[in-house]
């Protein structure tokens, strides 16, 4: 133990955190067993009373502690997220009998970019084992998967604060690929350098447009900053590394800025604070959904330019009680007077429902595809009681 007092009391603290780290490790191990358990006795994977109630007593446990409620309540929410996404992913992995522990998976950009962090999470639920394809367009990435060459295929198709990814959803139209996975992932822009430096000291600033508009209101604070653009925010993490310069800093990523060894100046820059990017996964084979995990389907079609047509083929999702929960529309290329819509319902594509509300739909569009049936990763998470 070191004879400095501080240093002293961060060696107890490390110490704790390696505690903490194998109690983790070894309820997640138990959250498995449960999974297990529900492969033979067919329970959902969420309880949620049982959740709130837990929290409840966490929450008293906590205030006999001196913790407060808000900070137990989130913390054992995001462990509860983990276990549930981990029992999901083994009830996935049994039924649909992915045996392999490795997968070659495709994803925008070099390493550090939201997308490769997106592919890294992914592929941590699912697999022991991730080769990681970085591509510099969404074709390449699609164009991997259908020839072979990658397994999944990793695509951001919608951000909270500059919308729908249209590229993505035009790719979709013309890819056979199946839509197996989502994930939504917050993104928190950050000010990246390579050593000690402060705001002050910062002349170039380096990133992707992208991440430029979503914090044009911090980037407004500071007129005096050059701005230079890059083809993603893991080329301007790469220059800034390479720069070495308290003068300058990269917008992006905390996480994927450390693969750089940036360190993080600032964050949480984003105008909006609840700044998310929804990722969609493709493979060459569709999944099936365990009954037991929320499920989402992903359905294009084209309605036909008869009056009311869009407004007939929601009403037989209405009429069979599936919840729509996003309809995007797109032009058809070749054909300005039409446009394609697709539609997230949460719905099994095993379900009667969805099954009996797919033949109406055929009957009455003249283009319908499902794009694909997979697991909702979307955790909501529940109150304490
Ligand atoms: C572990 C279980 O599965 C889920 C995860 C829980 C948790 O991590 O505490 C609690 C309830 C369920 O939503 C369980 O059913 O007990």
């Amino acid at each position: 133990m070191s004879d400095n007092p501080l240093l002293a009391l961060r060696e107890r603290i490390s110490a704790l955190d390696l505690k903490l780290l194998s109690l983790l490790a070894e309820r997640r191990e138990l959250a498995l067993e449960v999974a297990r358990n529900k492969l033979t006795t067919h329970r959902p994977i969420r309880d949620k009373s049982r959740e709130s109630d837990m929290l409840g007593q966490l929450v008293e446990e906590g205030k006999k502690r001196n913790l407060d409620g808000f900070y137990v309540t989130r913390l054992f929410q995001l462990i509860i997220e983990d276990s549930v996404l981990t029992q999901q992913a083994l009830l996935q992995s049994n039924l649909n009998q992915t045996i392999e522990r490795s997968a070659r998976i495709a994803f925008l950009g070099p390493k550090g970019s939201y997308s490769h962090l997106a592919a890294r999470q992914y592929g941590a639920r699912y697999f022991d084992q991730v080769v990681e394809c970085g591509c510099l367009k969404f074709t390449d990435i699609v164009q991997m998967v259908e020839t072979g060459q990658a397994d999944y295929g990793v695509l951001p198709i919608e951000n909270s604060s500059s919308g729908s990814i249209n590229d993505v959803y035009d790719l979709l139209q013309h890819t056979n690929l199946s839509l197996v996975g989502e994930l939504t992932n917050p993104i928190d822009h950050c000010m990246l350098v390579a050593g000690e430096s402060t705001l002050e000291q910062i002349e170039v600033v380096y990133s992707h447009p992208q991440p430029f508009q979503q914090c044009s209101q911090f980037i407004a604070r500071h007129p005096q900053w050059k701005i230079e653009y890059c083809e993603s925010t893991a080329a301007a993490m790469e220059k800034v590394a390479a720069l070495n310069s308290p003068k300058a800093a990269a917008l992006g990523s905390g996480p994927g800025g450390a693969l750089y060894g940036l360190q993080v100046l600032e964050q949480n820059l984003a105008n909006q604070q609840q700044n998310f990017t929804r990722f969609i996964i493709l493979a060459r084979k569709a999944i099936e959904v365990s009954e037991q995990v929320p499920a989402k389907t992903t359905l294009i079609m084209a309605t036909g330019q008869q009056s009311g047509a869009l407004v007939e083929a929601l009403l037989v999702l209405r009429d069979h009680g599936i919840v729509m929960t996003r309809l995007e529309s797109r032009p058809i290329n070749g054909n300005p007077r039409e446009e394609m819509f697709y539609i997230d319902v949460q719905a099994n594509l095993r379900d009667g429902a969805m099954q009996k509300a797919l033949t109406e739909l055929l009957a009455i569009t003249r283009s319908l595809k499902v794009l694909g049936c997979y697991p909702s990763e979307n955790v909501v998470p529940v109150d304490p009681s």
